[in-house]
C-alpha cells in the first residue's frame, strides 16, 4: 500500500464501535434560494457549516418535489424487479456503475452493508440499463436527475472554490460531464427491511462508518427514514454520533476526502454511517439517493500547501473502491 491511501484507511478502520448518540451538534439547514443574487452570503454560510461539523442541509434547491418523489418511486420499482433482471446489470468493480447487493464491506466494520444499490456513472453504462420493457422511463429519469444534481453540486463547489481563493469554476472544470473521463456518480440505495430477530445485533450495519471518497456528496432522504448519523473527524475519539433528521425537502451535504485533500484539510470530510433500527423503530426498508461529485479521472488533485502528494482522481478512487470491495 502506498502512503497516500494510508491516512483515510487507517482512520476508517478504527471506527467500527457502536459509540453513543448526541443531539448537541447542529446540522444546519441553509436556504440556497436566489443563489446568484445571494452568492456571497450563501458561500459564507456553507463555509461556516462545512468547517464546523462538516454536514449541512440545503433547502430551496430548485429541484421540484415531484421530480425527487418520482426518482425515489422509480428507484423503488427498480429494486423490486426480479433478481434475474437486476443480475443482468452487475456492478463492474472499480467503476461505480451497475447493480450490487450486500457486497460493500466497509473497512470500519468488516461486514457487508445490508443494502443493494444501482450506480450511474455516465460514460460507463454500456449494457447496464434496463430496457424500456423491463422498466419504462428508468433511464431518462435517472439521467435527468443526475444532471440536476451535478448543477447543484457545482453551485455549492463554486462557493467553496471562492472561499479557497480559487476561480469560481475551478471545480466545475474538474467535474466535466461532457468528457469520457467524467466519474461523478448517482447512486440509488435500498436498505433491506430489518429482520426482527436481528434487533440489538451490533455487528449488522445498514452502512458501516465511513468517510466519502469524493469531493462533495448530495444525499436525498425520505421523511421518517432515519438512521444516518455523523461524527466530525476532529471528535473521533469521543465516538458520539449525531443523528441527521431526514426530510423530503432537504439535501444533506457532506465534504468528501477528495476535497479534504484538495483544500489541505481546510474542508474536513466527516464520518457517517447508517445504523440499523432499534426496538420500537420502523423495520421497513429504507431508501436514499446519493450524488457523488468525483473529479474526472485525469484531474490531478494537488493540495496548494503540499500537505498531500499530488495524485490523479483515478488513482485515488481506485484505492478507495478496492478497500471497500466494490
Ligand atoms: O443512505 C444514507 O443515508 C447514507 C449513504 C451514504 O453515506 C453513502 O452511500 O455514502
Ligand atoms: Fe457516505
Amino acid at each position: 500500500m502506498t502512503s497516500y491511501d494510508m491516512t483515510e484507511l487507517n482512520r476508517e478502520s478504527q471506527m467500527g464501535a457502536v459509540g453513543t448518540e448526541t443531539t448537541d451538534r447542529e446540522v444546519r439547514r441553509i436556504s440556497i434560494a436566489d443563489f446568484e443574487e445571494r452568492f456571497d452570503e450563501i458561500a459564507d454560510e456553507l463555509w461556516a457549516a462545512a468547517t464546523d461539523i462538516g454536514f449541512f442541509q440545503v433547502v430551496d434547491h430548485g429541484i421540484p418535489q415531484d421530480i425527487v418523489d418520482g426518482v425515489f418511486a422509480m428507484a423503488n420499482k427498480f429494486f423490486h424487479l426480479p433478481t434475474e433482471v437486476k443480475e443482468q446489470f452487475p456492478l463492474k468493480k472499480g467503476t461505480n456503475a451497475g447493480w450490487e447487493f450486500a457486497s460493500q464491506v466497509r473497512p470500519s466494520t468488516g461486514t457487508a452493508d445490508q443494502k443493494e444499490s444501482y450506480q450511474y456513472t455516465k460514460p460507463r453504462m454500456d449494457g447496464l440499463w434496463p430496457s424500456e420493457d423491463e422498466l419504462a422511463g428508468f433511464r431518462s429519469t435517472v439521467e435527468d436527475f443526475e444532471a440536476r444534481c451535478w448543477k447543484i453540486a457545482m453551485d455549492l463547489l463554486g462557493c467553496f472554490a471562492v472561499k479557497l481563493g480559487l476561480d469560481r469554476d475551478f471545480f466545475t472544470k474538474a467535474h466535466d460531464p461532457s468528457s469520457d473521463t467524467y466519474q461523478s456518480t448517482l447512486r440509488l440505495l435500498y436498505y433491506y427491511a430489518f429482520p426482527e430477530e436481528m434487533l440489538g445485533d451490533h455487528s449488522i450495519w445498514r452502512a458501516g462508518a465511513h468517510t466519502d471518497f469524493d469531493a462533495l456528496t448530495l444525499l436525498f432522504q425520505r421523511d421518517g427514514q432515519g438512521g444516518l448519523q455523523v461524527l466530525p473527524g476532529a471528535e473521533m475519539a469521543g465516538q458520539e454520533w449525531t443523528p441527521v433528521t431526514p426530510s423530503d425537502d432537504a439535501i444533506t451535504c457532506n465534504i468528501g476526502d477528495m476535497l479534504m485533500r484538495w483544500s489541505d484539510d481546510k474542508l474536513p470530510s466527516n464520518f457517517h454511517r447508517v445504523r440499523p433500527p432499534r426496538e420500537g423503530e420502523s423495520l421497513d426498508a429504507r431508501q436514499s439517493i446519493a450524488f457523488f461529485a468525483q473529479a474526472n479521472t485525469d484531474v490531478l488533485i494537488e493540495s496548494p500547501e503540499g500537505k498531500y502528494p499530488p495524485l490523479t482522481a483515478a488513482e485515488y478512487l481506485a484505492q478507495r473502491l478496492k478497500a471497500n470491495n466494490v
